[in-house]
């Protein structure tokens, strides 16, 4: 199934890379039309991603998975590389397509990102390590982490002495109530039996009372299930076991875990046989290759002197020995490569791995290779190709020696002096370079690296991510955003456009060192949005879906700690240092806007909040393409900051909106589920949803939290849960005002990226599109 799949969708991608230079090349005019070819290339690569995502996750054949590993990191990238394009065309970082999606006869959910699984999958064993060694320098160092969960609030002693005594009486009182209801039931019962035993049973009557009340129980029941079936009929209730999980799911689930160890051991079997078989062609036919080489090399020689009269030069190691006598590269080819500058940095990768496909694997006959285990003959072919390298080079050096041999017998000539004295030139231009390269200074050359790191979460700054998926962070989509902006109505982004954003900026760029080098760099990001929407989840998302360590450079975790201008170096200097050294990073700044307050309050001068200032451009700056490090910041109060500064330092920022009806709606619903509660027909979800307009995801957990305690969880059964319960538990909380947003809103549109838009609104689109061409130059 997983080879059909992978043959359709590499056929797919196939005909999209045939169209891309046409479409992509012409010089167009009209926006609109651009966008839609931009867009539609987008959600056709996104749909191509998610096939390949699934392939590579269960294929079993590791050649195959080499190939595809390769085009899935292409594809990727080539997402990004549109995405940027977009952003740059519409000056903002949501975009929607619900009209294309129609016309393309797909779902919203189908445009979903995937997290591709092997970024865990393959550093699995790394990650646990490093988990340990984190919690254990954490127990050794008698940081508690779960304090950091649930901060403990102190109490004084009397106080706690009289909770514990109110706790004991209620007890002791329980049981007491307990006991006399038991003798209570004792007494009567006794009184009861000597009444009844007065009287003189008429068996009749009491056999008609029993049948009255059994008749009345059963006929209810059976009206009640009646009634269900009908509403389930009329598709007004789900089915039961609507929201199990299916016997075939699990079986699913199975299935696709076994696979996983079959990929595990096919992976290993094909890493020894690289080395079986290559010794074993080393064995049989290196002898072979080497006479072929010398015999080859011989006859050019000969040919040479009978051409021109004298026996060539032989080619330098650095030109590439031998082997460039024998390569088929002309001049003019090598020149015609360089001029063809392609528009994408992942669409040759691309073209390359659909190449490789359709030599090898597309018409390959693999009958015989029922398990999918690896393919000898291809390990072969590669492995000749090395060992035929690897024989060269030991063959020039001969061949060489050969070649001065001849020239003294037959030419007497000696070594050109020339040539020596530029080789020696060579020479002194590497060392020139060695001492360039020495300028960055290393303050702890002296430390390793496991020092630094304990140093690090010793001291705070380097913390452990919270456990938590980025598919936890619920939310529902946008179903209007093109019908609102053709009606000139700016729609709120949803918080599933926000999800997907973290993907493509965070964590895609995170997992994937080839996706990180070449795709649109984003070093740092801005999460700026009320109180409890979601943004330090968000952070915690990051580290968990990438593997990668969190640190907390927020100004009220750094305060007093590596005092002075030279702690403060040496500060930065180690966490960037360890950041490289054990990338995928976060490096998270809450409460961002103090780092640049315009004025700093009275109250915080102590803490130094701009210690940092200065410096994170530098850190910016310093950041290359394969430095898997990405800086985070999340603000609530993002208008505290002095503008020009922060937008300078955060290359791309996120507006975490408040939930809309429709996430509100899943939110009551999946937060009331997680937390134990059960929905009934009796809970009016949509009508929660409906008054909590303002109230944030903070707020939901928060009330769920209050009102589904161990009793009434307990409950439930006989008293099901209502909407006016979670709803007078919220009615104490401050919603968000709509001033709030709206001073949100007014600083976006401050902000580089805003202002462009506002202008491109009111300013037309010809500055637009002048200012993409600048830009583009
Ligand atoms: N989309 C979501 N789905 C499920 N839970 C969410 C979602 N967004 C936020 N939460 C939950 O809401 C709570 C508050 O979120 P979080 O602390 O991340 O908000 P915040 O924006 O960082 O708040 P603050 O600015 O006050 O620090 C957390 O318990 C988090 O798990």
């Amino acid at each position: 199934m997983y080879n059909k799949m992978w043959h359709q969708t590499q056929e797919a991608l196939g005909a999209l890379l045939d169209k891309e230079p046409q479409k992509m090349v012409e010089p167009q005019r009209n926006q609109v039309f651009i966008f839609q070819t931009l867009a539609t290339f987008y959600i056709k690569y996104v749909q191509i991603f998610r096939n390949l995502e699934n392939v590579y996750d269960q294929i079993v054949h590791p050649q195959k998975r080499i190939l595809i590993r390769k085009v899935l990191d292409g594809v990727m990238g080539r997402v990004l590389e549109l995405k940027n394009e977009m952003v740059e065309l519409e000056l903002t970082e949501f975009h929607y397509f619900d009209d294309i999606l129609q016309d393309l006869k797909l779902a919203p959910q189908q445009l979903d990102i995937p997290i591709p699984k092997y970024f865990l999958k393959e550093k699995l064993e790394v990650i646990k390590g490093r988990e340990k060694i984190l919690a254990q320098i954490l127990a050794d160092s008698g940081i508690d982490t779960s304090e950091m969960k649930f901060p403990v609030k102190s109490m004084p002693f009397d106080q706690a002495v009289k909770l514990i005594q109110i706790a004991e009486r209620a007890r002791q009182g329980r049981l007491r109530a307990l006991f006399m209801k038991q003798i209570y039931l004792q007494e009567y019962r006794a009184k009861q039996s000597k009444t009844l035993g007065k009287k003189v049973t008429d068996a009749w009557a009491a056999a008609l009372c029993i049948q009255k009340v059994w008749r009345r129980f059963h006929q209810c029941k059976k009206t009640e299930k009646l009634r269900e079936e009908e509403m389930i009929f009329l598709g007004m209730n789900p089915p039961p076991l609507f929201n199990e999980v299916s016997a075939t799911v699990i079986q699913a689930e199975k299935v696709d875990r076994l696979r996983n160890e079959v990929q595990m051991k096919h992976e290993e079997d094909y890493r020894e046989a690289l080395v079986t078989i290559k010794n074993d062609l080393k064995l049989i036919e290196g002898l072979d290759i080497k006479e072929n080489l010398q015999d080859q090399i011989r006859h050019w020689f000969i040919e040479c002197r009978n051409l021109t009269g004298t026996f060539p030069d032989y080619p330098d190691i650095e030109e590439g020995g031998s082997a460039i006598i024998f390569s088929n590269k002309t001049i003019q080819q090598e020149e015609d490569e360089k001029w063809k500058m392609s528009p994408s940095l992942f669409l040759p990768a691309m073209k390359e791995g659909c190449n490789a496909y359709k030599e090898i694997w597309m018409n390959k006959d693999e009958s015989w290779n029922f398990s999918q285990d690896f393919d000898p003959e291809l390990i072969k072919e590669e492995k000749r190709k090395e060992l035929e390298s690897e024989i060269r080079v030991q063959v020039d050096e001969l061949m060489r020696q050969e070649l001065k041999n001849l020239k003294l017998a037959v030419d007497r000539e000696r070594e050109h002096p020339a040539k020596v004295g530029k080789k020696k030139k060579k020479g002194k231009k590497g060392k020139k370079k060695e001492k360039k390269t020495k300028k960055d200074k290393d303050l702890t050359a002296d430390r390793t690296i496991e020092s630094l790191y304990k140093e690090l979460v010793e001291e705070g700054l380097l913390i452990q991510a919270l456990k938590v998926n980025l598919s936890d962070y619920i939310g529902e989509y946008s179903y209007l955003g093109t019908t609102l902006r053709q009606v000139s109505i700016e729609p709120m982004p949803s918080l599933l456009d926000v999800r997907q954003l973290i993907t493509l900026y965070g964590i895609w760029p995170l997992g994937s060192a080839a996706v990180h080098e070449k795709a649109p760099l984003v070093k740092s990001l801005l999460l700026a949005g009320p109180s409890g929407v979601g943004k330090k989840m968000l952070v915690h998302a990051i580290c968990t879906e990438t593997g990668a360590n969190l640190f907390n450079l927020s100004s009220s975790n750094i305060a007093g700690k590596y005092p002075g201008k030279n702690g403060l170096q040496m500060m930065l200097h180690a966490v960037f240092k360890v950041a490289r050294q054990l990338q995928p990073s976060v490096v998270w700044i809450e409460d961002t806007e103090k780092t640049f307050y315009k004025k700093v309050p009275n109250a915080e001068k102590t803490n130094e909040p701009k210690r940092l200032k200065r410096h994170l451009p530098q850190i910016l700056k310093l950041l290359k393409p394969d430095d898997r490090i990405l800086i985070v910041g999340t603000t609530r109060r993002p208008f505290d900051a002095e503008l020009q500064s922060f937008c300078r330092v955060y290359q791309k920022i996120i507006l975490v909106p408040r939930p809309d009806y429709a996430s509100r709606y899943v939110l009551w619903k999946q937060i009331i589920e997680r937390n134990g509660g059960v929905l009934t027909s009796a809970l009016n979800v949509s009508c929660l949803a409906k008054v909590t307009d303002g109230f944030t995801q903070g707020h939901i957990v928060k009330v769920v939290k209050a009102v589904l305690t161990d009793q009434r969880i307990r409950r439930q059964i006989h008293k099901p849960l209502t909407a006016v319960e979670f709803i007078t538990a919220i009615t104490s909380m401050d919603p968000v005002y709509k001033e709030e947003e709206e001073s949100f809103k007014n600083w976006y549109a401050k902000t580089p990226l805003g202002k462009k838009r506002a202008l491109a609104i009111t300013g037309g689109s010809t500055e637009k599109a002048k200012d993409k061409g600048k830009r583009k130059e």
